[in-house]
């Protein structure tokens, strides 16, 4: 019989569990459970999530992997307590630090070239600098700095030495995409004190742990990372994930060099790269609306779906949350064109529009970024389950686009990393999609000029305080 293999999740909203055949990669069994609410939350939450959504699989497992939230600041003490709540990737109060970080590193092109990208309030090392700054008992009391996944795979191992891998490293801000190493001095930098950090594996398939049962646990890796592990993308592939974040991300060879910031130049699980576009708002767009129209998902996307191309000239510019792609910590979102004669359809429509707009950006700054066309765009992440999103993407990102199976990506590439450790072979077990399909429309391109000069538009408005 073929070994199975667990995969988790430790994404914003919840932890997702699924136990695979490491052979052919198919999905056995699934669990999930919910993780707390907020941009600052007890990262002792995750644990309890994971012991319930993973506790009763574990024992039929060979090997575990785990793959997480990118960016969190976990602080721990001398004896592995936590020092204070984990402030998460989507916590803006760490904007000026990260203005402030850039500086004091030289400037946009001095940050890219030591971290590979250009900082923002998401990365790791601003949070560190906010802790500076605001709580100087923590910086005193903190000994060590973990990421979300390291901390739940440190949980599964039962304590020890903290391990974590290449591509969640390289969204802390203090990890060198070029020499592929810590950087302990921007730990320094940002709070004026060495961490003790996590240990990187020396190859992607290595054991880093047992849990006490023996079973075999994988490095981990970032959720944006184990997406791509866990679809198989090969180099110049993008996938558009629609979770609490927004992500356009592409497999690609080279590092990529953005000091506009447009894309982060982060590390994947396997050796490559994975360039991303992400935003804030993603899924809570869609929450946002049904929450003001007072209707379900499938209705949401009904209403939408029976308005037009535009919106009768609404259009919503989705900041709801502040932004970070652009660069916006402090926006809210606007929605403009509204006329008496506006329908409950037409907000609906607009509210799916400004979200694959955004994304729509997303994916044009990949490819201008990386000088590189998508060779194919799938759709995943749970508002990619919405019938509006799937008919309305290929008309506003102007071109075909695949629609994965609903599945956990991220969880599934988790487990793929697993099966990986266990066989210890050269590249990742091949397993094959199937059941994608592919859509195509007439492509809308008024759609994305309306928002990107309402987009334009605020940005003026910004600059004038
Ligand atoms: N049919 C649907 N239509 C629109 N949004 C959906 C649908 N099903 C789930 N979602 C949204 O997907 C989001 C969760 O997506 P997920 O990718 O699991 O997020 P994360 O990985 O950030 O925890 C929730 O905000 C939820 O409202
Ligand atoms: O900050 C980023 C990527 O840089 C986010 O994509 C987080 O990794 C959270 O992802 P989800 O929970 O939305 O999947």
């Amino acid at each position: 019989m073929a070994p199975t293999v667990l995969g988790i999740d430790s994404s914003t909203q919840a932890t997702k569990a699924l136990l695979v055949d490491a052979e052919t990669g198919a999905v056995l069994e699934e669990r999930r459970a919910a993780n707390p609410e907020g941009t600052e939350v007890d990262p002792r939450a995750w644990l309890d999530a994971v012991d319930e959504a993973a506790g009763p699989l574990l024992e039929r497992a060979e090997a575990i992997s785990v793959g997480g939230q990118q960016h969190g600041m976990v602080l721990l003490d001398e004896q592995g307590e936590v020092v204070r709540d984990a402030l998460l990737w989507n916590d803006t109060r760490s904007a000026p630090q990260a203005e402030a970080l850039i500086e004091e590193m030289g400037g946009a092109e001095a940050s890219v070239e030591e971290i590979g990208s250009l900082m923002v309030a998401s990365f790791t090392a601003s949070k560190l600098r906010w802790v500076r700054d605001e709580e100087p008992d923590s910086a005193r009391r903190a000994a060590s700095v973990l990421l979300p996944h390291d901390y739940v795979s440190r949980h599964l191992a039962g304590g020890g030495e903290a391990f974590t891998d290449r591509g969640d490293a390289s969204g802390t801000a203090y990890y060198s995409t070029r020499t592929e190493e810590w950087k302990p001095e921007l730990v320094e930098l940002a709070l004026g004190k060495g961490l003790e950090l996590p240990r990187l594996p020396g190859s992607p398939q290595e054991i880093m742990a047992r849990t006490s049962s023996g079973a075999a646990i994988a490095a981990g890796t970032g959720d944006n990372m184990g997406a791509a592990l866990g679809l198989s993308q090969g180099e110049g592939d993008v996938s558009v994930s629609i979770g609490t974040s927004g992500v356009c991300a592409m497999v690609s060879p080279t590092r990529p060099n953005d000091a506009s910031g447009a894309v982060t130049g982060f590390a994947d699980a396997t050796g490559r790269f994975l360039p991303m576009a992400t935003t804030i708002n993603a899924a809570r767009i869609l929450e946002a609306g049904r929450a003001l129209l007072s209707v379900s998902h499938e209705e949401m996307a009904q209403l939408a779906l029976a308005s037009v191309p535009g919106a009768r000239g609404v259009t919503l510019l989705p900041y709801f949350d502040g932004e970070r792609t652009p660069n916006r910590p402090d926006a809210r979102a606007t929605l403009t064109g509204m006329s008496t004669a506006t329908t409950r359809e037409d907000i609906a429509r607009a509210y799916v529009e400004g979200l694959l707009c955004s994304l729509a950006d997303g994916i044009t700054a990949l490819e201008d970024r990386t000088g590189t066309s998508a060779a194919t765009i799938t759709l995943i992440g749970g508002a990619a389950r919405s019938e509006a999103v799937q008919q309305l993407a290929p008309a506003i990102f102007g071109r075909a686009v695949t629609i994965a199976p609903a599945a956990e990506y991220v969880a599934l590439g988790a487990a793929r990393q697993a099966a990986w450790a266990l066989s210890g072979d050269q590249e990742p077990p091949a397993w094959t999609l199937t059941d994608s399909r592919t859509v195509e429309a007439e492509a809308t391109p008024e759609v994305l000029g309306a928002y990107r000069e309402l987009k334009d538009r605020t940005a003026e408005w910004a600059s004038k305080g």
